[in-house]
């Protein structure tokens, strides 16, 4: 493991965790922080304090006459101590807690603004980069606080260590150097196993994501359906436990090799206590120490021991921590994965064209070009129909113009300016779009159309309005509760009731055809604005409905700069300008007319092709059976 993807490189210290972990708490609960931080140092030190009072109350007893006075304020500083240690450790847990939620709800904050802040599809393409956000999610759950908390108890550890090494120094320089020299290679053998259980997240975290991908697929409505007709269930289900068994035998084998540190460290542990003990026990009926010392030494021992003990498996712990927050931290630093301009212009709203001049484009390095020197003008005001066969890169014609990815070679410009040069936010929002592989939200249907301009998400007029020309307006009325039904089965209305039947009730489902249609209603409600895309934006419907929508969206182009990606040759051809693309080139370009009649067109021969598929003759068709009613030809073929 090097590099960005490894964990152990280089800077991944616990005291660089620790630094940032304590950042961010002292962001999100500063009076908490404190709390704990005094808590710990009465934790640490009351112990001491102790074992002190103990001796001396020993001490007083043994001695021919022992003084009440003496004995009366030794017992009432014991009682003290024991309140204050109570009260500490309750004041402790509440601080912990609150500290806990309130770190736990920055951290994820950080995180998602962090995801939020990747304005291009690049990064998130990446396996790699999910195994690290993986382990970010499940470490800015819990990573800094267990950071902050192994900090606090480390404080607490060396002060109680601290405390109780003196006091054995004071009654046997010896047995204080046996029990510091045994902590030694436990320290040791707790980083190597905590660098070895980091190092297991990392590596078994793509088995882990290809287990969630199958428990997702077992479990999911969409896959459902495949998975019972297909009788997918067991061959996933074996897949699952494969990867799960993977995950287990490596955690197995880690979790041998700390049991067999943990039972040495124990034994040796066991064997200076023992130690300690017989020379403590020989000194006192030498009459060398007092019986105070005895108790006192015994203590501080069994103090000592177990200080270490906390201390160095809190280091550990707190270098695992270290390890996983590190994924935390790359993914809250990570840059955006499209360049922001250095001196940003402008957008002005488009007034003379957008152009890809020369683009060049493929997906990744060892990928093939998918746009090799694509030259493109949309002038404004005018529709652009792109057609072409699967997989010539229209859809990513599209993603360019959205700038979801920077071409290598190459710009658009929109009047002239690189899109490049503008804040991509700015970009965006000129523009409106339906895409290939839109959504479906688990929200209502209001908000399902209302997400296409969050401005006017409480607006019911323009949803309404956006609705109607999505020809979905109707069938949103007659849900259960209108324009506020829950879609979805997974949630439902009225979750919080504990009503069930009302809660289920509300769940309401609809077919693919009538989710496109609010994906339109939604890419609608930017009607208005400079550029609309219309990616197969009536892949899903029926005849009917697609020659409804067809002619409205046609109405809605006119006048507006339009680009429209459709199979459906009968929908592209009132297009202003129709291109064909190929090999990641444009092939062709001219209206329906010109193209029909330019001889050779690729074009012509894909029209043919489809119209021919209408006829019920086809050694009598007309070449313009899809075109004398493109949408009439659509409807029979549906
Ligand atoms: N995210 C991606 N990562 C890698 N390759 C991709 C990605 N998206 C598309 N491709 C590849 O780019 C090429 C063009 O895909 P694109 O989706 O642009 O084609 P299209 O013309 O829209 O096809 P269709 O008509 O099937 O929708 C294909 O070979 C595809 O495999």
């Amino acid at each position: 493991m090097n590099g960005d993807d490894g964990v152990t490189e280089a800077g991944v210290s616990i005291a660089g965790g620790l630094k940032a972990a304590y950042a961010l708490a002292w962001r999100a609960c500063p009076g908490m922080l404190l709390l704990q931080l005094v808590t710990a140092v009465i934790g640490g030190m009351a112990p001491v304090g102790a074992a002190w009072l103990t001796k001396l109350a020993l001490d007083e007893i043994t001695v021919p006459s022992p003084r009440t006075g003496a004995l009366v304020w030794t017992a009432a500083g014991l009682g003290a101590l024991g309140i204050a240690m109570a009260a500490t450790s309750a004041v402790r847990d509440y601080a912990q807690g609150r500290a806990r939620r309130a770190i736990g709800l920055r951290s994820q904050d950080r995180l998602f603004a962090a995801v939020n802040r990747m304005s291009g599809l690049a990064r998130l393409e990446e396996p790699r980069f999910h195994d690290r956000l993986r382990l970010a999610q499940q470490s800015a759950e819990h990573g800094p606080d267990q950071l902050v908390q192994m900090g606090l108890s480390t404080l607490q550890g060396i002060l109680g260590v601290a405390g109780f090494l003196g006091t054995l120094v004071a009654i046997s320089p010896l047995m204080t150097g046996a029990a510091l020299a045994a902590a030694a290679p436990a320290l040791i053998a707790h980083l190597t196993l905590s660098r070895r259980r980091a190092g297991l997240l990392w590596r078994t975290s793509p088995g882990m994501r290809r287990k969630i991908f199958y428990q997702m697929l077992l479990t999911d409505l969409q896959a459902a359906k495949e998975v019972r007709l297909f009788g997918l269930g067991g061959f996933l289900h074996g897949r699952m436990l494969t990867e799960l068994r993977a995950t287990n035998d490596a955690e197995d084998r880690l979790e041998r090799g700390v049991v067999r540190v943990q039972v040495a460290l124990a034994v040796l542990g066991a064997l200076l206590s023992a130690g300690g003990l017989l020379w403590a026990v020989y000194a006192a009926a030498t009459r060398t120490i007092s019986v105070g010392d005895v108790s006192v030494f015994i203590a501080s021992l069994a103090g000592l021991q177990s200080g270490l003990g906390v201390l160095v498996q809190g280091i550990a712990m707190g270098h695992q921590s270290a390890l996983v927050f590190h994924h935390y931290l790359t993914v809250v630093g990570v840059r955006d994965d499209l360049p922001a301009p250095s001196r940003p212009r402008e957008l002005a709203p488009l007034a003379r064209s957008i152009e890809l001049r020369d683009v060049w484009f493929r997906y990744g390095e060892d990928s093939p070009w998918v746009l090799r020197g694509l030259n493109l003008t949309i002038p404004h005001g005018t529709s652009l129909a792109v057609v072409g066969l699967n997989g010539a890169g229209k859809s990513t014609l599209v993603k360019l113009l959205c700038r979801f990815y920077d071409p290598q070679r190459g710009s658009v410009l929109w009047d002239g300016v690189d899109i490049r040069d503008v804040p991509v936010a700015e970009l965006r929002q000129r523009i409106g779009a339906v895409f290939q592989d839109y959504m479906d939200y688990d929200l209502t249907a209001a908000e399902n159309i209302g997400l296409g301009d969050l401005e006017a998400i409480d607006d019911p007029d323009r949803i309404r309005a956006a609705a109607e020309r999505a020809g979905i307006h109707e069938t949103v009325e007659r849900l259960p509760d209108g324009y506020r039904t829950m879609l979805s089965r997974v949630f439902h209305a009225g979750e919080e009731d504990d009503d069930e039947e009302t809660a289920r009730a509300s769940g309401v489902h609809l077919s693919g055809g009538q989710w496109q249609r609010l994906a339109l209603a939604r890419g609608l409600m930017r009607r208005g604005r400079d550029l609309m895309i219309l990616d197969e934006p009536s892949s899903g419907l029926d005849a009917v409905a697609e020659a409804a929508v067809h002619d409205r969206l046609r109405e809605l182009r006119s006048g507006s700069t339009s680009v429209l990606v459709s199979h459906r040759l009968s929908a592209v051809r009132r297009a202003d300008r129709i291109v064909v693309v190929r090999d990641g080139q444009v092939l062709e370009s001219g209206d329906h007319a010109s193209l029909l009649a330019s001889p050779g067109s690729v074009y012509a021969e894909l029209f043919r092709t489809q119209a021919e598929g209408y006829q019920e003759d086809p050694a009598g068709g007309d070449e313009s059976a899809p075109g004398g009613s493109g949408v009439a030809a659509t409807m029979t073929a549906g």
